[in-house]
């Protein structure tokens, strides 16, 4: 049974990213098997929790392909102190150990950023649909008047494209709803038993997935693998593509063969195809070659509306003056909405107290403080003190180099730590919203080169957080 386990190990590294394989797959050693159960064993309870929740069936999938009928896979970890306990029966074996308690966080909103923490083996076909995200799905999304026509379109995508537009782009300033309405279209895909052969890859997982192939001359299985064996590609967070010519090129040439084959293309992003700075014309003409559209920030309507529903989903009860009130004071985005609601039902069933306005106004006067607290400014004043330049150099059209650092700095944690849109922040500097885009990749490009610079940047994330109001 052990070569089985070893056939299975070459074809899962024939399928995944090269980290994935490395991170997930690679460790797990072959126990022992018995009929058709098979135990294997992880490094660790969080490698054991991550193989079972996106690879176990997978794996059982493969073993079945070989023969093994109904295989079943025991996951156990590899301590020498492990118990029978600790050996789970996948999926359906519930957990022993007790859970910390998780409380919601309440910050607005998740940083802006392009994701840099992208789950490690997105975009791998063997992991269809488990990466999409369960409550992402169409019927979950509230429909309003600043996102009617993204839905339409989606849906239209998702249900065949009666339009004969194979290809959609979805764009919004953080947390309205890119996401969620390009991963529906996988899932209605998956659900309706269209296809199986979803991806799901934000542009930097693709990137490294390139380089990583690139590396070790896997290019061919990784054209292939995009190429031929794809029939729904969603990919996320194409800005994060500026730049990187050889990425934007191998793209282009794969959405030419997946349009040729009339896949399914969904693309998200923070900004239009057209302004992403250094992104190549032919991949920006491809990526507008459907249809491009908006969401926009939903109006009170729609954020009562969308309140209501997401509180109708949990088990406690919401008065209504209390959806008004958080509709009324969180109006930046749909993530902001739903910390706002998860700050008010956390504090209300912890501390015991009756959901109302003053409760919600208690939870809100949180999030507002911290955001009060980081404006544009204070971060301006912050990296002047610094780098010790004058505002007027940071803001300034001057090109040297002991400006423009600090300038890109600047703009890279007015990002992370406003809620401004890029625009705005970009008019802060004097500057267009591209030249914004293209301060925050150089500033991503170099954390990721050097150490110096990423302590640079915690010493700054320091003083910013621990900045007096
Ligand atoms: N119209 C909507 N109805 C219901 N939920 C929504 C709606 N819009 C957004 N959400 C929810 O808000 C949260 C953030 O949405 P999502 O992640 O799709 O945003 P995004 O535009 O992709 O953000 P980012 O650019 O930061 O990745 C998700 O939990 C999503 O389900």
């Amino acid at each position: 049974m052990e070569s089985f386990w070893k056939k299975v190990k070459l074809k899962m590294k024939d399928f995944l990213p090269d980290h994935s394989y490395r991170m997930w797959l690679g460790p797990i050693e072959f126990v022992a098997a018995q009929e058709n159960i098979i135990t294997l064993s992880c490094p660790n309870t969080f490698s054991r929790r991550r193989i079972k929740e996106h690879y176990l069936a997978g794996l059982e999938k493969e073993f079945q392909g070989l023969g093994i009928e109904d295989a079943v896979i025991h996951l156990q970890v590899h301590d020498s102190k492990t118990s029978r306990q600790s050996v789970e029966k996948g999926r359906k074996t519930k957990k022993s150990t007790p859970q910390p308690l998780d409380l919601p966080s309440i910050p607005a909103a998740r940083p802006r950023l392009p994701r840099q923490l992208s789950l490690p083996g997105l975009g791998n076909p063997f992991d269809t649909g488990r990466l999409l995200k369960k409550s992402y799905t169409f019927d979950k999304f509230v429909v309003g008047s600043n996102s009617d026509f993204a839905y339409s379109a989606s849906l239209s995508l998702a249900q065949g494209g009666a339009n004969g537009n194979g290809a959609l782009y979805l764009v919004s300033d953080t947390g309205l709803g890119k996401s969620h309405l390009s991963q529906a279209v996988g899932h209605h895909a998956i659900n309706r038993g269209v296809t199986d052969k979803v991806f799901y890859v934000t542009a930097e997982d693709f990137t490294n997935e390139m380089v990583s192939a690139l590396k070790n001359n896997r290019i061919n299985s990784f054209k292939e693998k995009y190429r031929t064996r794809c029939d729904v590609l969603i990919l996320e967070d194409v800005h994060f593509l500026s730049g990187k010519s050889a990425t934007q090129n191998e793209l282009a040439m794969t959405l030419d063969y997946l349009l040729d084959a009339e896949k399914k293309l969904i693309f998200s992003g923070c900004y239009l195809p057209g302004d992403i700075p250094k992104m190549n014309e032919q991949l920006k003409s491809r990526l507008s070659l459907g249809l491009v559209t908006r969401i926009e920030t939903p109006d009170f309507k729609t954020r009562v509306k969308i309140l209501r529903k997401k509180a109708g989903m949990g088990n406690t009860p919401m008065p209504g003056e209390v959806l008004d009130y958080l509709a009324q004071e969180l109006c930046d985005n749909v993530r902001q909405l739903e910390s706002g609601l998860s700050g008010v039902t956390a504090k209300a069933s912890l501390l015991g107290e009756k959901i109302d306005i003053d409760l919600a106004r208690s939870v809100l006067s949180n999030i507002s403080r911290s955001k009060k607290q980081i404006t544009v400014d204070t971060i301006k004043s912050l990296v002047c003190k610094e780098f010790s330049v004058a505002e007027a150099d940071l803001v300034s059209a001057s090109r040297k180099r002991k400006y423009v650092q600090p300038r890109q700095i600047a703009i890279y944690l007015a990002r992370k730590y406003t809620d401004q849109p890029l625009k705005k922040i970009g008019r802060s500097f004097n500057r267009y919203h591209a030249t914004a885009i293209y301060s925050i990749n150089a500033v991503e490009k170099a954390m990721k080169k050097q150490g110096s610079y990423v302590e640079q940047m915690n010493y700054l994330y320091k003083k910013i957080e621990t900045a007096k109001a």
